[in-house]
């Protein structure tokens, strides 16, 4: 297979329907196929998710944000050694540079592990925050991520399909916990010289992610970094998921398909988003995520691209193979990300996450 050289100026949209009938699925596959290896960004549409389960979601973040401070506080992310609940704006910094952006974190509910004996990572697991001051939230966000779950696993048929495997091939890689973020970016005032949304980076917690961009068409800021260096906007496109590869799909699949560097800018606009993580096994080794595939992966030649100073410079620790399991470079972004966490939860491994730069 010859390696492709296409650089992209737009994100192609994949049809969903087209999977529903034998006669076109060859079609959405060889769409789905370039997408997959040129670009490492697609939309979706006609993905089955009810329309409904997302409008209620949709609805419900401006109330959610407009909730007074000390509401949100009382469910700080700060507070939960799984890393769920709020963040202000400011808190996390992306390429060194702190992020324009407010966001609570959420994941499939689950209680946390009890077995003494589990590694540090099964930690992550466990319950969400809710606000009491916003009860309606809990079932609009448990339907979403149940929906979207769905449509991970429907999706990654699609994608094994596409890359010339048995259907089921990255099914047994699944979490039975998947994140979510709802996030606000807040209109940036025309004199602040605030630029930043999140700065560029690759998805480093899941799988695949699955992005909602829920504000009006009119409102922009994703963009995506093409091969040449160029950054491709990644408008709002209704009734559609915007989906793009994450670092240990990178890795597993011998970077044939790529971890796209994308970042938001911060415009006049208020702007809300929801990326859902697909979650990875957390107990998956990098050798296993390298050698399962390796021999299928090698004869596909991916364009390797030419690597910008922006790429070099995002982190990916999973790629780079200095923690053997999924769930420990997991923690180790966590901890990186949300330092008092790390030290009020991880104290014993704090220091050696922080201060380990690779
Ligand atoms: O808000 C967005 O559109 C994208 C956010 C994002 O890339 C992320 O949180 O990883
Ligand atoms: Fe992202």
């Amino acid at each position: 297979m010859t390696a492709s050289t296409n650089n992209f100026q737009e994100i192609p949209v994949i049809d969903l329907a087209l999977a529903d009938d034998p006669k076109t699925l060859p079609t959405l596959l060889s769409a789905l196929r370039v997408a997959l290896i040129d670009i490492g960004f697609l939309y979706v549409s006609n993905h089955k998710v009810p329309t409904q389960v997302i409008q209620d979601l949709v609805d419900i973040l401006p109330r959610l944000f407009s909730l007074p401070d000390d509401a949100k506080n009382k469910i700080a992310l700060e507070n939960s050694k799984h890393f769920l609940g709020y963040s202000a704006v400011g808190s996390e910094t992306t390429a060194a540079k702190a992020d324009a952006r407010e966001q609570v974190e959420f994941a499939t509910e689950l209680t946390a592990a009890s077995d003494p004996d589990a590694p540090l990572y099964e930690s992550l697991r466990g319950p969400n925050q809710w606000p009491s001051e916003l009860p309606e939230l809990k079932p609009v966000v448990e339907k979403y991520i149940t929906e979207l779950t769905l449509l991970g696993e429907r999706f990654l048929s699609l994608v094994a399909q596409a890359l010339d495997l048995p259907k089921e091939t990255f099914h047994s890689f699944l979490s039975d916990q998947h994140r979510l973020k709802a996030v606000h970016y807040p209109a940036a005032a025309p004199d602040s010289g605030i630029t930043q949304g999140v700065g560029p980076h690759t998805d480093s917690s899941g799988w695949w992610t699955f992005l909602l961009q829920a504000s009006e068409k009119h409102v922009r800021g994703l963009q995506v970094l093409n091969k040449t260096g160029d950054w491709i906007d990644v408008p709002v496109l209704p009734d559609t998921f915007v989906v793009n590869v994450g670092q240990a799909f990178e890795v597993l699949t011998h970077r044939t398909c790529k971890a796209t560097i994308h970042r938001v800018l911060a415009t006049h606009d208020e702007r809300y988003s929801i990326p859902f993580f697909q979650g990875v096994r957390r107990n998956l080794t990098k050798k296993e995520a390298i050698e399962s595939f390796r021999e299928h992966f090698s004869s596909f030649e991916p364009d390797a691209g030419t690597e910008s100073d922006v790429g070099r410079a995002v982190d990916s620790p999973f790629l780079r193979g200095k923690y053997d399991t999924w769930g420990e470079s997991q923690l180790r972004t966590k901890i990186r990300s949300h330092r008092t966490n790390g030290q009020k939860f991880y104290p014993q491994v704090y220091k050696k996450y922080v201060e380990d730069d690779a």
